[in-house]
């Protein structure tokens, strides 16, 4: 085959060449490694591509996914005839064609050798028995994802199994890599800024507003199929809700005001139009006031008919955005025109109210090329034990910036975010002898000395807490927590479900006729115990203070180093 000779001759690295450029030590260390990519889409295809040519090679690579026709236009590795396909295993066959090398097919995986040992495996990384023990078989993951519950599952099981993940990202001509270091990960985004407090007084007028707000919609949902409903939705918020807050006058100081519309003036123009621009037109061309408005009468009408059909099979069922959708488009173009026209913003077309709705961001795939090569480079400081040189990388598009690509130290864990602080253990139990009450007592309470209000979750199910005790009599293997993986979640504070209360994450691993149990983790985890105080008791207590008085806090510190900080308004963190 031509063009297997013609890509071999292009792509083959020899090692004394890969060692001249990168030195021979990080050439070896990247020979060694062995790496998981998960995600074979734009960045993983480029990352595969940038990790064979660098002397990786042993590789890993996981995708769900089978290969679109949509895909081929950045994913360069894909060809038509890899149309459905998937991705993990096109892969394989074209690293077959860059070095040369004939696949060899196992059951879930194919792999090939010498040069390079590449396993692609068509599968979800959520897979249960991708679990700790697997992630620990790697010296470094690299996420080439295009979703935030895989990487933040990713990221949980890194830093569980204590591995190296490097992150990234791509949006049109913005990028960025992320290097998550033992202690060092984060969630992928920002941390969240905590709550602005407020004054009893602001929560009762808060609460009543919310109350009026939801008996008015309860009242418009129940004309669903009136013929009256696009007037009455129109009335409220084009009309009474922009009353109220043009009440607000402080708002208005600096900018205009909101002009609410009229519908009866509307209703009677729409009568005099002629028709709607239909075809390409319709979705280029920018709609008038009165287009909007009939195109909302039209389309509220057949999205409210569908959900009273959709309501007789399934009382449950409601309705999300969904841009390929055109009755939903048709609505959200005029709904947010007829909005944009009341504070004088530009109106837009139907097509660029889908782009922005529907989120669509272009793929590019230089971008996508510069990130994976960035990932990499970061991949070379980690595996040459340079961790101290790695940075976050950002991929900048205009702006004030004169440089393209910019790096800065990853941040430090944040101290109010619950992954961050979190505890990770393995614990390696008889599943069929060890019960719950045990792990409570003997592993939480004594072991780790957890005190508090504990509620414990495994996979969104609550399988214990104060007021739940039923199971602690049971085995893990009758709760279903058995085999390789099951994961607990140890909530502390079960009045809220916030993520940044979980304290502590066990992965629990069954081992035959174990006699007790073996914990292996960090017990150096930063927080200890997290727990709301009282509104009354909101300040910065020490040990010296006293407990709250409904609250089995424990500063279990003879050091004199513990401290109760408050982190948060309503909240205290007893750090270690
Ligand atoms: N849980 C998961 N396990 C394994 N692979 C995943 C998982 N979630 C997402 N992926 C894969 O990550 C890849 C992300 O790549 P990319 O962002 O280029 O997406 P794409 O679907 O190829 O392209 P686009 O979304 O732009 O059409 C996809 O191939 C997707 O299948
Ligand atoms: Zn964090």
């Amino acid at each position: 085959m031509a063009a297997t000779s013609a890509a071999t001759q292009t792509f083959a690295v020899r090692d004394s060449d890969g060692a001249q450029t990168v030195g021979r030590n990080t050439w070896t260390a990247a020979g060694n490694a062995r790496v998981l990519m998960v995600g074979a889409g734009g960045i993983g295809c480029e990352l595969l591509k940038d990790l064979v040519l660098s002397g990786f090679k042993n590789i890993v690579i996981m995708d769900l996914d089978t290969i679109d026709v949509s895909n081929l236009n950045r994913q360069f590795l894909f060809q038509k005839q890899h149309v459905s396909k998937p991705k993990a295993y096109v892969r394989t066959l074209i690293l077959f064609l860059l070095i040369g090398h004939k696949p060899v097919a196992s059951e879930s995986a194919l792999r090939f050798n010498p040069a390079a040992n590449i396993v692609a495996h068509h599968r979800s990384i959520f897979d249960a028995e991708f679990n700790v023990s697997w992630f620990r078989s790697f010296d470094l993951v690299m996420n080439a994802l295009d979703n935030i519950p895989a990487r933040k599952h990713v990221n949980l099981m890194c830093r569980a199994a204590n591995r190296p993940l490097i992150e990234s990202g791509t949006a049109g001509y913005l990028g960025q890599v992320a290097v998550h270091l033992k202690n060092t990960i984060l969630l992928f985004g920002k941390e969240e800024d905590g709550d602005i407090s407020t004054s009893p007084d602001e929560n009762a007028k808060e609460i009543e507003d919310l109350k009026r707000e939801a008996d008015e919609l309860k009242s418009i949902k129940s004309n669903l199929s009136s013929p009256d409903f696009a007037k009455l939705v129109f009335e409220k918020i084009f009309i009474r809700d922009v009353q109220r807050l043009l009440e607000m006058s402080e708002m208005w100081e600096n900018r205009a005001p909101p002009v609410p519309l009229s519908y009866n003036t509307l209703d009677i123009e729409r009568k005099n139009i002629q028709s709607i621009a239909t075809g390409v037109d319709r979705n280029l061309k920018v709609w008038s006031l009165v287009e909007n408005f009939s195109i909302f009468c039209e389309s509220i009408s057949i999205l409210a008919n569908r959900l009273v059909q959709e309501n007789l099979v399934d009382s449950e069922f409601s309705m999300s955005f969904d841009k390929d959708d055109d009755d939903a488009l048709d609505f959200v173009t005029a709904i947010t025109n007829l909005r944009a026209y009341m504070y004088g913003i530009e109106l837009q077309s139907r097509f660029k109210v889908k782009e922005m709705a529907g989120n669509i961001i272009p793929a590019i795939s230089t971008t996508n090329a510069i990130i994976a090569g960035l990932m990499v480079l970061q991949a070379f400081k980690i595996l040459s034990k340079n961790e101290e040189e790695c940075k976050n990388t950002y991929l900048v598009h205009g702006g004030q910036r004169t440089q393209i690509i910019c790096g800065e130290a990853p941040p430090k864990p944040s101290k109010t975010c619950g992954t961050c602080q979190a505890g990770y253990f393995t614990i390696h139990i008889d599943t069929h002898k060890f019960t719950l009450g045990q792990f409570v007592n003997k592993v939480l309470k004594q072991d780790l000395q957890v005190d508090g209000e504990i509620s414990i979750n495994e996979s969104g199910r609550m399988i214990y807490d104060p007021d739940f005790e039923d199971n602690v009599t049971e085995t893990f293997e009758v709760l279903k927590i058995s085999g390789v993986n099951g994961r607990l979640l140890v909530l502390v504070d079960n009045d809220d479900d916030e993520e940044k209360n979980v304290a502590i994450n066990f992965f629990v691993v069954h081992k035959d006729n174990a006699i007790s149990y073996e914990l292996d983790g960090d017990r150096n985890f930063p927080v200890r115990y997290v727990a709301k105080a009282p509104a009354d008791e909101r300040r910065t207590r020490t040990d010296e203070d006293e407990e709250p008085s409904n609250k089995k806090t424990k500063a279990d510190g003879n050091e004199g180093e513990n401290s109760i900080v408050e982190v948060e308004d309503d909240e205290y963190v007893i750090l270690l």
